[in-house]
């Protein structure tokens, strides 16, 4: 018997094999053709070694600072996937799918808004440390965070003429966000394919009612729109979590961004992905 880690001559790679056998059970070789291990497989090497601090003589809490927001970014990578794939399955008429991916985002949007609590662990004059140094960078430039707004049906292409510092890759990614189907143009195929008009604002009106008042007709068509409306509630929760921390960590500063700072951010409070889902609710 052995154990995991040692080598055995049965799972030695070969320049041809990329798998092998090892006890019994199939081995995998990674790219360079070594045994794959959970640092390989994870990229570990290349991931712990992205965090490079501007502050000199390193700011204490400028790693918190980059970890969260390194995190935050990879969350949003996550969040497209299932969005995409959300979007697509509406489109092709698999409603329960549609509906699984969404409650999945939900959830990473709930840990998102959590994690406020990590980096309010910082206090202002920690923060003060480091944060003359990350000027004119701010989140306003997160390029995943315009595109799940992009995506979720919040299409606005001001956000990229005042982005500064976009690569070429970014650009073109922004742009085809604005060019593809959103969460609510899927939704009205949704509607489309059972059997409503969805030409004007008071067609999507009335089918949202109809909708509304025969579930069991249209569960399925009822429960995503109730997705929908809860991705939306989660994003605006976290608008609200971070305006106030904001507030909490530099007062009425203007941002690193260039903006007013807290200003900016509370007129973007009332921002709705689908105010359609919203006003049904007076009238229902
Ligand atoms: C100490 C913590 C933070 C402070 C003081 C802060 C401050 C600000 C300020 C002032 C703005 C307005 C733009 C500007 O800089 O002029 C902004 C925008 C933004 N921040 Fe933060 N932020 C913090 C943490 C975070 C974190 C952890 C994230 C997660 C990714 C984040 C994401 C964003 C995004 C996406 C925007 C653009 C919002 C929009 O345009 O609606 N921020 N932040
Ligand atoms: N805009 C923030 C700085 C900040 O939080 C930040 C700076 C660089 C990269 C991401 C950031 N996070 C959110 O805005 C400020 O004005 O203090």
């Amino acid at each position: 018997m052995t154990t995991p880690n040692e080598s055995t001559a049965a799972a030695q790679p070969s320049s041809e094999s990329v798998k092998g056998r090892w006890d019994g059970v199939d081995v995998h070789f990674g790219e360079e053709g070594g045994r794959l291990t959970y640092g390989s497989y994870l990229r570990l090497g290349q991931l712990l070694d992205q965090q490079h601090l501007e502050s000199d003589p390193p700011a204490h809490d400028e790693l918190l600072f980059i970890t969260i927001h390194q995190v935050y970014e990879l969350w949003f990578k996550q969040i497209l996937h299932e969005m995409t794939a959300s979007r697509d399955a509406m489109l092709s008429g698999e409603l329960w799918r549609a509906q699984h991916l969404l409650r999945r985002v939900h959830t990473i949007e709930r840990t998102l808004t959590q994690q406020v609590d990590i980096l309010e662990t910082m206090t202002p004059q920690d923060f003060g440390e480091f944060r003359h140094r990350l000027s004119p960078a701010s989140g306003f430039q997160s390029v995943q965070f315009r595109e799940i707004e992009f995506l979720s049906g919040a299409k606005d292409p001001s956000f990229v003429r005042r982005f500064r510092g976009l690569s070429e890759a970014e650009k073109v990614r922004l742009a085809q966000r604005l060019e593809e189907p959103t969460l609510w143009e899927a939704f009205l195929a949704v509607l489309g394919e059972a059997g409503f008009e969805t030409e004007t604002e008071d067609d999507i009106r009335g089918a949202l009612h109809k909708v509304a008042h025969d579930r069991s007709q249209f569960a399925a068509v009822w429960e995503l729109a109730e997705a929908l409306l809860q991705h939306d509630e989660l994003a605006a929760a976290w608008r609200a979590r971070h305006v106030v921390m904001v507030e909490r960590m530099i007062g009425t500063k203007p941002g690193t961004g260039g903006s007013s700072g807290a200003g900016y951010l509370r007129s973007r409070l009332d921002l709705r992905y689908y105010p359609l889902l919203w006003s049904l609710r007076s009238s229902l």
